[in-house]
C-alpha cells in the first residue's frame, strides 16, 4: 500500500476486485482482490489489498458501503495510449489500401486531408475520431491533423471536451509536388505553427499539449525541419514525425537530404531527436540507427496494421526492444484500418510470429509484453514517466 499522502483531495470512486497492469519489471501483473481509490481529480489515491478495506477508510476518509465491487468476470487496467494516429484520416479507415506509401499519399491522404479547411467537416470527423478511440479504450492519443491551424485547435478541443489525454499536432509541410494546393510556404508553416502552440496552450486545457508535428522529411525542406527543432526546444514541446516506413521513401529522403548518413540523420541534425520525439514506423532503421535512438532518448510508434495493409514493411520488435529503445504501438489510422488499440496488440504478435515463421532462433514476443506496450510502453514518451498503477491519472 502506498503512503497515504495528506493533501490528497477527496476521495471519488473505490473499487475492489482484480487489476490487471505492467510494470517495467513485470510485463503483466495481476492483482487479485484489491482495492483501489480514485480522487476527485481522477488520480489514483492508493491500491490496497481488499482485505485492508476499514483501514485504507479510515486514513482516506470513505465509506466502506461506498466500495464499487467487480464481478469475477471484471477487472481493471491502465487506459491503451494511442503513440500515433490521424485524426484527419478517420472518415476513409477501411478503404483505400490498395497502393504503397507514397502513391497513397497523392491519391488518398492529402485530397481528403486539404478538405479540413472547412471547421464543419473537421468538427463532424475529429468528434467522431475522439469519441471512437475512447470506447475502444484509448484513454491517451499522439494525434496528426492537418495543416490547418484552426481545425487543429478545434481538435484540442474535441478532446478536452471529451476528456481524452492527447497530444495534438498541426501538421507542417512546406514540399507537396502531388498536391500543391495542400501545402504552406515555410514561413506559413513557421507562424502558423507558433500560433497553434500560443493559442493551445492559451486555453490551459489539463489533458491536452500540443506536439511540433513536421509530416515527414520528403514534406519539408531542410530550413523548415531546423526551424521545427528549435522550437520544440524553446517550447520544451514533444515532436512527432514518420521515418523509414518504406524502402520508396527511404530512396527518396538520399536523394533529398544527400548531405545525411541515413534518415535518422536528417532528423538529427536538426535537433528532432530528443526524449520528447515519436517517430512513427522505422521498419527498415539499422542497427546504428537504433542506437542514436537509444542515445538521444527518442521513441519509436510501431504502427503493425498501417504496415501491413500498405505493405510497407515489417519491425522486428524484439530487435527494437535488445536496442533498449522506447516503444509503444499506434493505430496509425487511416494507413492502418482498424482504429482499436486491441488490434493493433493483435498485429504486432502476428508480425513476430512471421518473424519467428521465417527465423526459428527469433524470440517470439509474449502476448504479456505485447499488453504492456500497449499500455506502460506509450507512456515513456514521456521523460522518467515509468510508472503504471501507481499514483498517476487514470
Ligand atoms: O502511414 C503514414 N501516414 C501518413 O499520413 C504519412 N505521412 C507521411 N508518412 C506517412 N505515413
Ligand atoms: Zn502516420
Amino acid at each position: 500500500m502506498e503512503t497515504p499522502d495528506k493533501s490528497s483531495t477527496a476521495i471519488a470512486f473505490v473499487y475492489r476486485g482484480t487489476l490487471v497492469h505492467s510494470t517495467p519489471k513485470e510485463a503483466l501483473q495481476i492483482l487479485e482482490d484489491a482495492l483501489l481509490g480514485v480522487d476527485s481529480e481522477g488520480k489514483i489515491a492508493f491500491i490496497g489489498e481488499g482485505n485492508e478495506s476499514q483501514k485504507l477508510s479510515e486514513v482516506f476518509r470513505f465509506s466502506p458501503s461506498a466500495v464499487t465491487q467487480l464481478d469475477q468476470h471484471e477487472f481493471l487496467m491502465p487506459g491503451m495510449i494511442d503513440t500515433h494516429i490521424h485524426a484527419s484520416q478517420y472518415s476513409y479507415a477501411g478503404t483505400a489500401l490498395d497502393m504503397p506509401l507514397l502513391q497513397w499519399l497523392s491519391n488518398y491522404t492529402f485530397p481528403v486531408e486539404s478538405q479540413f479547411k472547412d471547421l464543419e467537416f473537421a468538427n463532424k470527423v475529429y468528434t467522431q475520431v475522439v469519441k471512437r478511440t475512447l470506447r475502444n479504450g484509448t484513454t491517451t492519443a499522439c494525434y496528426f491533423a492537418t495543416i490547418h491551424t484552426d481545425a487543429s485547435l478545434l481538435l484540442g478541443q474535441i478532446t478536452n471536451d471529451f476528456g481524452q489525454r492527447a497530444l495534438v499536432g498541426k501538421v507542417c509541410m512546406d514540399r507537396n509536388d502531388a498536391v500543391q494546393h495542400y501545402r504552406e510556404t515555410s514561413q506559413e508553416s513557421q507562424d502558423e505553427t507558433n500560433r497553434f502552440i500560443k493559442e493551445l496552450l492559451n486555453k490551459k486545457y489539463p489533458l491536452v499539449k500540443p506536439v511540433v508535428t513536421p509530416r515527414f522529411a520528403p514534406s519539408c525542406t531542410e530550413a523548415l525541419l531546423v526551424q521545427l527543432g528549435a522550437t520544440a526546444k524553446n517550447n520544451n514541446l514533444h515532436i512527432q514525425s514518420h521515418i523509414s516506413e518504406n524502402l520508396e521513401e527511404i530512396k527518396l529522403v538520399k536523394e533529398l537530404f544527400p548531405k545525411s548518413e541515413s534518415y535518422s540523420d536528417v532528423y538529427h541534425k536538426c535537433n528532432l531527436l530528443t526524449d520528447k520525439t515519436v517517430m512513427a514506423h522505422g521498419c527498415h532503421l539499422s542497427d546504428k540507427e537504433l542506437a542514436l535512438f537509444r542515445e538521444t532518448g527518442a521513441a519509436l510508434s510501431h504502427c503493425p496494421n498501417s504496415n501491413f495493409s500498405l505493405c510497407s514493411g515489417l519491425l522486428n520488435v524484439r530487435n527494437v526492444l535488445n536496442h533498449k529503445v522506447k516503444l509503444g504501438l499506434g493505430t496509425d489510422v487511416a494507413g492502418g484500418y482498424s482504429s482499436s488499440m486491441l488490434d493493433a496488440v493483435r498485429r504486432t504478435l502476428d508480425g513476430s510470429k512471421v518473424l519467428t515463421i521465417q527465423d526459428r532462433e527469433h524470440k517470439t514476443l509474449t502476448f504479456e509484453e505485447v499488453f504492456r506496450l500497449a499500455t506502460l510502453g506509450g507512456s515513456q514518451g514521456e521523460p522518467k514517466h515509468e510508472k503504471s498503477f501507481s499514483k498517476s491519472t487514470i
